[in-house]
């Protein structure tokens, strides 16, 4: 059996990004740029005021002007002011030809058709944003491999580009096995348990920005489940599937990888929970397979999925794992790495209770898991200890 961290080093060895998309900057949003975006024109585009006012020639200041025409922002007029003359002005629109500064209009005195202007301050391209002051034709407006926040989609407008290369979130099947598994709403049967995985890691997905979602379930047949796994790999990305990677006899998710021609790359990782975990690739798409309990199955995607996830985007996680204080003596008996659900304040690292791998009731308080380390049994209050920052 491996590692928790030789785990998390093969999952990072074996996932390769996703061929980049072109797509409109609407949709762009939250994705990471795959290629250089360069200026096509200069922004501003003309010489253009920022303030409502009065445009003219820095060196006609000191007398007073007249007024001689307008440009209000979106004029496709040119016109021009000579010596002695000065324009009414607006934000946004584009200066005269012959003027280099604005005045802003309460730093005025109006005479009759003239004006004075009374602004110690004013310096030549007062007030005037320069053309290409933003970004000159042909330079380089975004790095490949920037994050797209909302400002960038902004920038990226305002420079007037409407499409962009990104890494494309991958497109996800959710394959729960069991013939167990109930619909929440519906009633129990004996035997039955309500089937929560597919909720929990669609939730946990959206979060991640995930939303072209499938969820399939097979029951507990290989043949069955064969054919669902065919049918996922062929439409998507990454394959999750919840339950039947133990050892037991109904157990058939090794064997169906298998005759999908899914490569194992491991299975079994020293955790606690989610010890059968299992992780295979086949031409570039991801393979996991979660154990069923429901703690095991979202442990596993926080500590395993998200980062298979934001290697296929090339995207940063928000799942951190950071130092914290162990609230309260802990004790585990040695040969697993053991992820404790828990709550994190202002450094402090809280075990929750209920930390059975079949529970949610505590995972639904936590927001941080607590890493105990694998050879060690005795953990104490006040020490300093490595938490997974989730939520
Ligand atoms: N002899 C051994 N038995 C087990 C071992 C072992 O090493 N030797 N490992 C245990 C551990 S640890 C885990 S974790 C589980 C994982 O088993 P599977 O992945 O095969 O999962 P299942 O048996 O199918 O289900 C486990 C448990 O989870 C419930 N379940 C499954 N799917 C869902 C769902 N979609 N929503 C809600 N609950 C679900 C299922 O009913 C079971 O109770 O194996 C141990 N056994
Ligand atoms: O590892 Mo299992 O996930 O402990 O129950």
């Amino acid at each position: 059996m491996i590692t928790v961290n030789e785990a998390k080093q093969l999952v990072e060895n074996n996932v390769l990004p996703l061929p980049l998309k072109r797509v409109p900057i609407a949709e762009a949003a939250g994705r990471t740029l795959a290629s250089n975006v360069y200026a096509i024109c200069h922004i501003p585009a003309f010489a253009q005021s920022s303030m409502d006012g009065y445009a003219l020639k820095f060196s006609d200041k000191d007398q007073p002007l007249d007024v001689n025409g307008e440009m209000a922002a979106g004029t496709a007029v040119k016109i021009k002011i000579n010596s002695g003359e000065t324009a009414r002005i607006f934000t946004g629109a584009p200066l005269p030809d012959g003027a280099d500064t604005v005045v802003m209009q309460e730093k005025v005195t109006i005479i009759g058709n003239k004006i004075k202007i009374e602004d110690e301050k004013l310096t030549q391209g007062s007030n005037v944003r320069n053309m290409g002051a933003e970004i000159k034709a042909g330079e380089l407006a975004m790095e490949a491999g920037s994050f797209l926040s909302p400002a960038a989609i902004g920038f990226l407008a305002g420079i007037g580009i409407a499409e962009v290369d990104v890494f494309p979130a991958p497109k996800l099947a959710i394959i729960v096995t069991g013939k167990e598994l109930q619909t929440p709403g519906k009633d129990l049967a004996f035997g039955q348990v309500y089937e929560s995985n597919s909720f929990s890691l669609t939730a946990a997905l959206k979060n991640e920005g995930i939303n072209e979602i499938e969820v399939f379930s097979a029951d507990d047949d290989l043949q069955a489940l064969q054919n669902v796994l065919e049918k996922a790999l062929a439409a998507n990305d990454v394959v999750l599937l919840t339950g039947g990677v133990s050892v037991g006899d109904y157990d058939f998710v090794l064997e169906a990888s298998a005759l999908c021609n899914v490569k194992q790359i491991f299975h079994k990782v020293k955790q606690k929970p989610g010890k059968p975990l299992f992780f295979g690739t086949k031409d570039g798409k991801v393979v996991f397979g979660l154990p069923g309990n429901p703690s095991s199955v979202l442990n596993c995607y926080y500590n395993y999925v998200v980062p298979a996830l934001k290697l296929l985007s090339q995207q940063e996680s928000k799942i951190t794992e950071i130092e914290a204080t162990l609230a309260a003596d802990y004790e585990k008996p040695a040969g697993l790495t053991h992820f404790l659900k828990a709550t994190y304040t202002r450094g402090l690292a809280t075990p929750l209770t209920a930390q059975e791998s079949f529970r949610l009731s505590s995972f639904a308080q936590a927001n941080c898991l607590i890493i105990l380390e694998q050879d060690r049994s005795h953990f104490k209050k006040g020490e300093s200890i490595k938490v997974v920052l989730i939520n």
